[in-house]
């Protein structure tokens, strides 16, 4: 009983951690992927393609909850592969537990709706600790595609849409577990966040991403300059907690804020908004 599914890469339009609503959008060209192989031993194992000392209990969650849930007591092995880089603010965390849930019912030959089988590996990630607020903007992103608001404090899908967008990210090279943000920084913010949702249930995506990253640039401490070098033709905002940050725009003007980016430490890559979202392999 082997199954293989494979997750997006995401990026923030409204961060949740100032009010509890949130944003996000999927990405192409990085992906999670992963492989669970169910067996009779009751025991769930987990490695992490070449990061051995990388922390393996949010897939190992998915698979026992997804058991728990549909499974019949089985035990097995993930396996992840991912190109997103971890802990960037591209929601590395949400592709992996995304894929891990749809490759453990693949490999159950199980059928659960797409958003449902979200709000299972959503709870993994709160019962584990590597969420605030269990992310489900930007698990609802890479699991549906698309740009999805949502509230997190429920886990409901408030607004949907498939844009196609051309999209800038840059990467530095440093990690910042979303863990480990200033939670109570992030909620000094709320007003901001307030007229961010606003924008995001209009439709102005945007507009919103550009408030949002001013708010949570000054708010987590990271350096507004790359949303200055990005307007005004372009969008910008940090992407979660950071450290990376994402763009949209229209493609020349993306090449030209990439020329510029490009410049710091770290990757930046010019790609498009993911409309499909996670996929069994
Ligand atoms: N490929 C992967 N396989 C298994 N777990 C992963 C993988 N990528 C990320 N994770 C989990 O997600 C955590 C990082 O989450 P987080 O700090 O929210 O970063 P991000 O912003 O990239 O989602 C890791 O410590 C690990 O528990
Ligand atoms: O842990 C959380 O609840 C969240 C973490 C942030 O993302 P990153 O994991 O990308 O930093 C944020 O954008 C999201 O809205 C909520």
């Amino acid at each position: 009983m082997v199954g293989r599914a494979a997750a997006p890469a995401a990026g923030t339009v409204l961060n949740a951690l100032a009010n509890g609503y949130g944003s996000a959008f999927a990405i192409e060209d990085a992906y999670t992927e992963a492989t669970v192989e169910l067996d009779d031993t009751g025991a769930i194992t987990a490695k992490i393609a070449g990061k051995p000392d990388g922390d393996t209990r949010l897939v190992e969650r998915c698979v026992e909850s997804v058991i728990e849930r549909v499974g019949d007591g089985e035990g097995g092995h993930v396996r992840t592969e991912s190109e997103i880089p971890m802990a960037s603010g591209l929601k590395s965390s949400s592709a992996a537990a995304n894929a891990t849930v749809l490759a453990t019912l693949d490999a159950l030959d199980v059928d659960l709706d797409r958003e449902d089988a979200c709000r299972i590996g959503v709870d993994a990630a709160r019962e584990v600790g590597v969420t605030v607020t269990g992310a489900f903007d930007d698990a609802s992103a890479s699991m549906l595609g698309g740009v999805t608001v949502t509230d997190n404090t429920t886990d409901e899908l408030l607004r949907r849409e498939e844009p196609d967008w051309d999209v800038l990210v840059y990467t530095p090279d440093e990690q910042g577990f979303s863990a480990d943000a200033d939670v109570s920084r992030c909620e000094r913010i709320a007003p901001m966040a307030d007229v961010v949702y606003d924008l995001a249930m209009d439709g102005a995506y945007l507009d919103a991403m550009c408030v949002n990253g001013f708010a949570f640039c000054a708010a987590l401490d990271h350096s507004p300059e790359p949303l200055v070098e990005a307007l005004p033709d372009a969008a910008a905002s940090l992407s979660g907690t950071g450290p990376s940050y994402t763009a949209v725009g229209d493609r020349e003007t993306l090449e030209e804020l990439a020329a510029i980016w490009s410049q710091r430490e770290g990757h930046t890559w010019l790609t498009t908004t993911q409309r499909t979202g996670a996929t069994r392999r």
